[in-house]
C-alpha cells in the first residue's frame, strides 16, 4: 500500500444541495463528493483496462474527432483505455495520437436507414463485443454517445459494478413526467407509479459481467418487442430504464456526466464533464 496524503473525511456532507446517495445506498457522483487522490490510489494499483465503445454510423462520424480529442484530455487520463469505434465508414475515422496505454480499434459495422435501429442495435453489438473479445482483455466498459464532448475531468470516480447516468433534462422531475415507455404491450413498460430516476441511454458503464447481463437482457427485450411489432418510445433507452428499475445500478453519475450544450446551468452544476453537442437532427439523421 502506497502512503498518500489527503484530507481527513468530514462528518458532514460536502454537498448539502443535492442527494449524494440513492435510496439503495448507491453513491451519486457530484463534484466535491469524492477525493480523487484517494480514488486514484485505489484504482491505480489494480492496473485496470477500460473498454470504451462509440458508435459512429453514417453522418455521425463527424462527431468522432471532437469526442476523441476531448476524451484524450479528460477521460480516464492515466488509465489504460481501449476505444472500440463501430462504424460503416472506417476511412473517415480521424487519425489521432493517443496517450500512453490507450488504443483504438475500428469495428466495421453495417449502416442503416433508421437512426432508431442504429441506436438500439448498440445493445447486441456491445453484448457480442464483450463475449467475443473483451472478457480477458478489459475490466470495465463504458458505452458513450458519439454526439458528445468532454469538457472536464471524468476519471476513476465513475467506476463501479453497474453505472448509470442521470439524464440532465429529467433531473429533479417527478417520476410521472419521465418519458418511460407507458404501453404495457412493450417489455420496457413502467407504470406511472414506479421509477427512481430517468437514466440517459448515452452512458452505460460497469464491470464487464454486469454490462454483459444488462446488454443481453435489453437485447432480448428488444427482440421480444420487435416480434410483437412494438418499438419503445426511446428505443434502447426505454429498455435501459426498465432494466435499472429492477437491477439497481451500484453507482449513479450526476448530470455533470451527461449534460447538454443546449441547457442552461443551474447552481448545483459545478462542472460539466461530458455534454451532448448541438446537432441538426434533420440534417444528420438518415430518417426523421
Ligand atoms: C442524451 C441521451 O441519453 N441520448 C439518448 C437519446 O437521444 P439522442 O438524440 O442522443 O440519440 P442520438 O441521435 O445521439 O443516437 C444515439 C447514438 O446512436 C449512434 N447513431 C445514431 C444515429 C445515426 O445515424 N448514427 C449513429 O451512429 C450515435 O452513437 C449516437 O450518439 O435517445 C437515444 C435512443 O433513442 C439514445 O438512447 C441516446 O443515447
Ligand atoms: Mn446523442
Amino acid at each position: 500500500m502506497t502512503k498518500i496524503t489527503y484530507t481527513q473525511p468530514q462528518v458532514n456532507n460536502n454537498r448539502p444541495d443535492v442527494a449524494t446517495m440513492s435510496q439503495w445506498l448507491a453513491p451519486i457522483v457530484w463534484e466535491n463528493s469524492f477525493d480523487l487522490t484517494v480514488i486514484d490510489n485505489i484504482y491505480k494499483q489494480k492496473n485496470i483496462t477500460v473498454a470504451t465503445t462509440v458508435f459512429a454510423v453514417g453522418k455521425y462520424v463527424r462527431f468522432l474527432k471532437d469526442l476523441l480529442e476531448s476524451a484524450e484530455q479528460h477521460f480516464m487520463v492515466g488509465y489504460r483505455v481501449h476505444y472500440y469505434i463501430f462504424t460503416d465508414l472506417p476511412h473517415e475515422v480521424p487519425v489521432l495520437t493517443l496517450g500512453e496505454g490507450r488504443r483504438l480499434k475500428i469495428m466495421k459495422t453495417a449502416g442503416s436507414s433508421r437512426w432508431q435501429e442504429i441506436s438500439l442495435r448498440r445493445m447486441e453489438m456491445i453484448e457480442k463485443l464483450i463475449e467475443e473479445e473483451l472478457l480477458n482483455n478489459a475490466d470495465y466498459i463504458f458505452s458513450l454517445d458519439v454526439d458528445s464532448k468532454f469538457y472536464g475531468h471524468w476519471g476513476a470516480e465513475s467506476l463501479g459494478d453497474l453505472v448509470g447516468v442521470l439524464h440532465a433534462w429529467f433531473f429533479g422531475l417527478s417520476r410521472d413526467q419521465f418519458t418511460y415507455e407507458r404501453r404495457p404491450e412493450s417489455q420496457a413498460y413502467i407504470p406511472f407509479s414506479e421509477g427512481d430516476y430517468y437514466y440517459g441511454g448515452a452512458v452505460i458503464g460497469g464491470r464487464l459481467a454486469n454490462v454483459l447481463k444488462l446488454t443481453k437482457t435489453c437485447r432480448m427485450q428488444l427482440d421480444l418487442d420487435r416480434a410483437n411489432k412494438i418499438e419503445a418510445v426511446w428505443q434502447e433507452e426505454s429498455h435501459l430504464n426498465k432494466y435499472f428499475l429492477y437491477n439497481k445500478p451500484t453507482k449513479l453519475l450526476s448530470p455533470e456526466y451527461l449534460w447538454d450544450d443546449k441547457k442552461g446551468k443551474p447552481d448545483f452544476i459545478k462542472i460539466v464533464r461530458f455534454s451532448q453537442v448541438l446537432k441538426n437532427y434533420a440534417e444528420i439523421r438518415p430518417n426523421p
